[in-house]
């Protein structure tokens, strides 16, 4: 059976300059270091706003963090003469590894088409980045228990064209929109229920390997309090935390969520 390495993923969204980023990141490798954070067996990775990457990059540099990171967003086009956007062969560059794809706030602030975020998740591929595609229902969906059958819409039409050994390495990211930055948790069986879904999915879609090897989060209001629970479900490879990631000390403690179900 594939090992799946749980990912704890903090994206900042628009919070945090240059200088705030470089304090925050310090503290969180600090306090995981005092942990004794073993890396292999959870991996932490923050999404500061692009201003921010060259100096995340300096400082994982020259401290030899263990911490990775990403982008929240990335062009579909590798250059040319598009004002505003940041090139994946850019951000490669910069040292990042992962790159959000479709994020809810992405789809409804900048009405992000499937269309589009299937070019953005070849665009990420072809740069050598890994996307973490987000994919979630809003509250109306939920309400009339289109949930997962809208969710897997969007994942089959984020994945037009992509292979298999390409699925292998993504990350999709469950993020019920009802739930992101409202306190509103999705229960862990609600994580569960989709998560699961869409690895069938992906194993429909592509084969049983791949469904075994694709690592899907749960984002959405997660907390040191409620992450032991979400994680405690065996579909559930991580979590997609927003708010609670610009606090490097409640960060920490939702990587470490292993060590405090047991106490530690
Ligand atoms: O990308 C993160 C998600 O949108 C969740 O945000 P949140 O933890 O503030 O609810």
């Amino acid at each position: 059976m594939t090992q799946r390495t749980p990912l704890m993923a903090g994206n900042w969204k628009m919070n945090l300059d240059h200088h705030q980023a470089t304090h925050t990141l310090q503290k969180l490798a600090w306090t995981l270091k005092d942990a004794k954070h073993d890396y292999s067996a959870v991996e932490v990775a923050v999404f500061p706003p692009f201003t921010d990457l060259r100096s995340v990059q300096t400082l994982v540099d020259a401290d030899k963090l263990q911490i990775t990171y990403g982008a929240q967003d990335l062009s579909a086009h590798e250059s040319g003469a598009y004002t505003g956007e940041i090139s994946p062969a850019f951000l490669a560059k910069l040292g990042v590894t992962y790159a959000l794809v479709g994020h809810s706030e992405r789809r409804e602030y900048h009405a992000e088409s499937d269309a589009l975020i299937n070019k953005k998740v070849h665009s990420a591929l072809k740069a050598g980045l890994v996307p973490i595609l987000c994919v979630g229902e809003d509250l109306d969906t939920r309400r009339a228990a289109a949930h997962v059958q809208h969710t897997l819409l969007q994942l089959e039409a984020a994945l037009a064209d992509v292979t298999a050994e390409q699925v292998r390495t993504l990350v999709i990211a469950y993020e019920p929109v009802w739930a992101i930055g409202t306190g509103e948790t999705a229960t862990p069986e609600d994580a569960q229920e989709m998560s699961e879904a869409i690895r069938v999915r992906v194993g429909e879609l592509y084969d049983a390997e791949t469904a075994a090897a694709v690592r899907v989060l749960y984002g959405g209001s997660v907390k040191s309090s409620n992450v032991a629970s979400i994680m405690a479900k065996p579909d559930v490879d991580g979590a997609l935390v927003g708010g609670a990631s610009l606090d490097p000390e409640e960060f920490a403690k939702i990587a470490r969520f292993q060590a405090h179900e047991v106490g530690l």
